[in-house]
């Protein structure tokens, strides 16, 4: 297993040989067993999901991982690593951090030799935020070694590790994810792929996971589809990976998306060719694709469910000007998530579109631990008013979220104090008024602001608009998908907005009184 403290470690493949694991890296070191603190200027808001990436077959594997994870690094901001494969032995560089602020290092690089690698950016969703929940997850089982990586969140996984852990696993992180490392483990079929299956159909909830072996490559999706993953292909070789930007930036080729409930298996042969296999899960339901990735997760140029994201946006936009039209001068996007809604809004109702707030992109998501004082500033190290543009206007300021309001009250009071006459706030998707448990770090429903208010008057009182307004639910299936929603089979993961949970909640259910994973043992 590799060490929790270092950054690097070379793993034998051969689970008889010891393991050597050095500690090189900066951002490696002691981690404490609970709640890490972590600051961000962004909490009030949702909160990344991960991304993925892995290929098979190439002799620049892990230099084509760090570039796609590049593309991924909108998805998770707080940690990213690589695992490799080469001549029997498992490589692994995980760090905490961006995948800029590492994986441009060709030393680091050269420490991740052979032609089959899978890499990870994490913002986590059940477990801290510390070095050994940075995933691929690796371990050495019966069948060789293993290493995983997880988009998503299991609904089941805390109920999972509870048992597991009674029945004696020792287990090194405190991340859901690792549960599936352990049931494969404990699988009794014979290859490492037939165990893989097995243990995928025990978990549920939200995921897109790619594994790998010594010759494998192994992708998975959710039996609803929740979470994105595609298939692509560079020089002839396979490719896994959360969004379509990623096989873009390596000029690699789509060929499609997998299947919810599709396991896809890649391995090298014996004369060097690789072979695909694809099974398909017994329990596939109707696939119903995240919302939330058009509204506001996956990079406006990726195609999510055959859908460009951009355009859904710009939809979402357009829609929204039907539904919520007022009289204005000019329309402004909140950066940079408002922005393609904004176009829409500006176009269908004929305002004029201006950058009226300017967004400073070296402002992290996650910041060192600031004074309160800095902490006050917080919105206004990433966004500022252009007066230029704003002053003596009336504006309609359109975003594609409100969560807790928070950056709405803020960029009002920002768009106010450099003059506009009028602030009217247009958001391109419903109020939020339910967690996820997907994969989507959301806020407790009672700090949702949806929730704490009684009506949209109180919300826009509250944030201290002129006006405020929601785009419908239909609006916004529209946008993305052409049609209305259709209650009796709702065609998109919604829940946020509706309630409508997909698959069962089984910690919800069962164990909603623990909520710290590391605590378990001891609650056993
Ligand atoms: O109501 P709140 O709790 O404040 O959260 C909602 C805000 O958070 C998101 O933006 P983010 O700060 O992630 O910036 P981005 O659009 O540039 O990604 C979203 O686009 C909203 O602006
Ligand atoms: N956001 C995600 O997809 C997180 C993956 C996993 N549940 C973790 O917390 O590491």
């Amino acid at each position: 297993m590799i060490s929790h403290s270092g950054e690097t470690a070379h793993i034998s493949s051969d689970h008889s040989q010891k393991i050597c694991a050095s500690h090189t890296g900066e951002s490696g070191g002691t981690e404490p067993l609970h709640n890490s603190s972590r600051f961000s200027f962004d909490e009030d808001a949702l909160h990344e999901e991960c991304g993925v990436f892995g290929i098979l077959g190439h002799e620049d594997a892990a230099t084509l991982t760090a570039l796609g994870l590049h593309a991924l690094q909108h998805r998770g901001q707080e940690a990213a690593g690589i695992v490799s494969y080469h001549e029997g032995r498992f490589y692994s560089e995980r760090h905490m951090g961006l995948v800029g602020d590492h994986f441009t290092n060709p030393a680091t690089l050269k420490q991740l030799p052979g032609n089959l690698s899978i890499g990870h950016v994490r913002y986590s969703t059940t477990g801290e935020t510390v070095l050994r929940n940075v995933q691929p997850l690796f371990a050495e089982l019966e069948v060789g070694g293993i290493a995983i990586a997880h988009n998503g969140n299991f609904t089941n996984g805390l109920s999972l590790r509870r048992h597991l852990i009674a029945s004696g696993a020792i287990c090194q992180s405190t991340s859901d994810s690792e549960v599936v490392l352990h049931l494969i483990a404990r699988s009794r079929l014979a290859s490492s792929s037939d165990r893989f299956v097995d243990a995928i159909r025990q978990v549920e909830g939200g995921y897109a996971i790619l594994a790998m072996t010594r010759t494998k490559l192994i992708a998975a999706r959710d039996p609803v589809g929740i979470r994105p993953l595609v298939m692509g292909e560079l020089d002839g070789k396979p490719i896994f990976c959360s969004e379509t930007c990623a096989l873009d930036i390596i000029g690699a080729k789509y060929i499609r998306d997998v299947e919810n409930g599709e396991v896809i298996i890649c391995e090298t042969q014996a004369d060097g060719s690789i072979s695909t296999t694809s099974i398909k899960a017994s329990n596939r339901k109707p696939e119903r694709v995240c919302l939330f990735e058009y509204v506001y997760f996956a990079r406006p140029d990726s195609v999510v469910g055959g859908r460009n994201v951009y355009v859904a946006r710009k939809n979402a936009g357009i829609n929204l000007a039907k539904e919520s039209p007022v009289e204005a001068d000019v329309v402004v996007p909140v950066p940079d998530g408002g922005t393609p809604a904004a176009i829409g809004y500006a176009q269908a109702s004929g305002i004029p579109f201006e950058l009226g707030i300017i967004r400073n992109h070296y402002v992290g998501r996650t910041f060192i631990e600031p004074t309160q004082q800095i902490r006050a500033l917080g919105v206004k190290l990433k966004h500022s008013a252009n007066r230029a543009i704003i002053e003596g206007k009336r504006v309609v300021l359109v975003d594609d979220s409100i969560v807790r309001g928070t950056t709405s009250m803020k960029i009002v009071r920002m768009i106010r104090d450099a003059g506009a006459k009028e602030v009217h706030i247009r958001v391109a998707s419903p109020m939020i008024h339910h967690p996820d448990f997907y994969g989507i770090d959301t806020p407790d429903a009672d700090k949702l602001l949806a929730n704490q208010y009684p009506d949209l008057q109180a919300m826009c009182d509250y944030i201290g608009a002129d006006s405020l307004e929601f785009l419908s639910i239909d609006g916004l299936y529209e946008a993305v998908g052409g049609e209305k929603r259709n209650p009796k089979a709702p065609q998109f993961t919604d829940h946020y907005f509706t309630g409508d949970y997909p698959t069962r909640l089984v910690d919800q259910e069962e164990l909603s009184n623990i909520h710290n994973f590391a605590l378990l043992s001891s609650n056993g």
